[in-house]
C-alpha cells in the first residue's frame, strides 16, 4: 500500500465508520461464479484472492446436475469456510424462486454444518417470490443470524418491479432472518428476456443498467455490475469494469479466475483519482472556513456535490484497504 492511501487510512478511518450502516459491510469488487458440481474448481477458488466466491446452483449448472451440485457445495459448507489471509465472502447462488428447484436448494445449503454467509437469490420478478422466499427461510432454525441475500435482477418484470421488490426486501428483513445486501444486474438473462441482440457498447441494456444502480443507491445496497463473458479478452474486461464503476457500481460478477485481479484492481481508484479526492478535500474545508461554499479548484469549480464525490471514492478506498491489507 502507497504511503498515501495510508495516511488516508488514518485520517479518515473514525469518520467513514461512523458513516456505515453496519460492521457487517462486505467490499464485492468481483463476485465469482464456481460451478456447485466441479469440486476441482471450488478448490481452485478457494486459493483465489477474491472478494466474493458464488458456489452455483444455478445456470453455470446443467440441469441434470443439479443435485450433484447441492450435495457437493453441502460437503464443502461441512468441511468450512477456507481460511485465507483475509475476510472474503463466501456465498452460494441457489436457482430461482420460480424455476422450482429452490426449495431443494434450501433444504440442503441451509442444513449444512456451516452455513454461507451469503445467498445469492436470481431472477427476482416481483415481490411474491421475494415473501415466498423469506417464508422458506424461517423454517431453518439454524439460522440464528440474519443471512445476507443478494437479489439478482435480470428480467424485464424485476426491472419494472425493483422499487416494490427493494422496499418488501427491507420491510421483509426488519422481522426476518435475512439481510439484504446488494443487488445484481444480471446483463445477459435481461438480454434474452426483452429480446435484445448484444453490441461491445451494451446501448441495449443502458436503461435497465442505470436504474439498478440508482435503486441499489437509494436503498443502501451495493450494485454488482454485469458478467463479461469473452473471459479471454481481458482488455475488453477491463474496460468494461471501469465503465461500471464510473457508473456507481461497488462490484461484478466474474466466471474465471484470470478475470478476478482484473475486475478488483479496475473497482479501485487510481492514485492520481485519490490524490484529487485528497487535495479537493482539504481545499474544500480550508475555503469552507474562510467563507467561501465554492471555489476554483484546478481550473474547475467546486461546491458541495463534488466534495461528496471526493469523499465517496475516499471512503470506497478506505473500505477496500481495511479489508484486503491493500
Ligand atoms: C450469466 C451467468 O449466469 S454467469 C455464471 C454461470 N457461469 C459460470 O459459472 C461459468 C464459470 N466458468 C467456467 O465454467 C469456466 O471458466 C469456463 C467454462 C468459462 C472455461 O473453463 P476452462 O476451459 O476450464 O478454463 P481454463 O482452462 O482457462 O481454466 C483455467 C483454470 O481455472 C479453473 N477455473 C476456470 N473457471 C473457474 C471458476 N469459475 N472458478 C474456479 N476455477 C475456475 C480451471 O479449472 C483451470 O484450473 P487448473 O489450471 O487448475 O486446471
Ligand atoms: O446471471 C447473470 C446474468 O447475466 O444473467
Ligand atoms: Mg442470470
Amino acid at each position: 500500500m502507497s504511503v498515501l492511501l495510508k495516511k488516508i487510512k488514518i485520517n479518515i478511518y473514525s469518520q467513514f465508520k461512523r458513516n456505515l450502516s453496519n460492521n457487517q459491510y462486505k467490499i464485492r469488487r468481483a463476485l465469482l461464479y464456481v460451478p456447485g458440481d466441479d469440486p476441482k474448481k471450488i478448490n481452485k477458488a478457494y486459493k483465489l484472492d477474491v472478494d466474493c466466491i458464488a458456489l452455483d446452483c444455478e445456470d453455470g449448472v446443467a440441469a441434470n446436475r443439479k443435485e450433484q451440485a447441492r450435495n457437493t457445495i453441502f460437503e464443502f459448507l461441512n468441511n468450512g469456510k477456507p481460511k485465507k489471509s483475509r475476510e472474503f465472502d463466501w456465498g452460494v447462488r441457489i436457482n430461482s424462486v420460480k424455476s422450482e428447484l429452490c426449495q431443494n436448494d434450501l433444504d440442503v445449503i441451509l442444513t449444512a454444518q456451516n452455513l454461507p454467509d451469503t445467498i445469492s437469490l436470481p431472477k427476482v420478478n416481483d415481490t411474491e417470490e421475494l415473501k415466498w422466499f423469506s417464508s422458506q427461510l424461517e423454517r431453518f432454525t439454524a439460522l440464528k443470524t440474519k443471512i445476507s441475500v443478494i437479489l439478482f435482477i435480470e428480467t424485464a418484470q424485476g426491472i419494472m418491479n425493483l422499487k416494490e421488490i427493494c422496499t418488501t426486501a427491507k420491510k421483509l428483513s426488519e422481522n426476518r432472518n435475512f439481510e439484504p445486501v446488494a443487488l445484481v444486474f444480471g446483463g445477459d438473462d435481461y438480454l434474452a428476456d426483452i429480446g435484445a441482440r448484444k453490441t461491445d457498447q451494451l446501448t441495449e441494456v443502458l436503461y435497465a443498467r442505470q436504474k439498478l444502480v440508482m435503486m441499489a443507491k437509494a436503498f443502501q445496497l451495493q450494485a454488482i455490475d454485469v458478467v463479461y463473458i469473452q473471459y479471454k479478452d481481458l482488455d475488453g474486461l477491463k474496460q468494461q469494469s471501469i465503465e461500471g464503476a464510473n457508473m456507481g457500481y461497488t462490484g461484478k460478477q466474474v466466471i474465471h479466475p484470470d478475470q478476478v485481479p482484473v475486475v478488483q484492481e479496475a473497482f479501485l481508484p487510481s492514485e492520481k483519482q485519490i490524490k484529487w479526492a485528497k487535495d479537493l478535500i482539504e481545499a474544500y474545508h480550508k475555503y469552507a472556513a474562510s467563507g467561501k461554499g465554492a471555489f476554483n479548484f484546478n481550473g474547475i469549480m467546486v461546491d458541495s456535490p463534488t466534495l461528496k464525490q471526493a469523499e465517496n471514492l475516499i471512503k470506497f478506498v478506505e473500505v477496500v484497504g481495511k479489508d484486503t491489507n491493500q
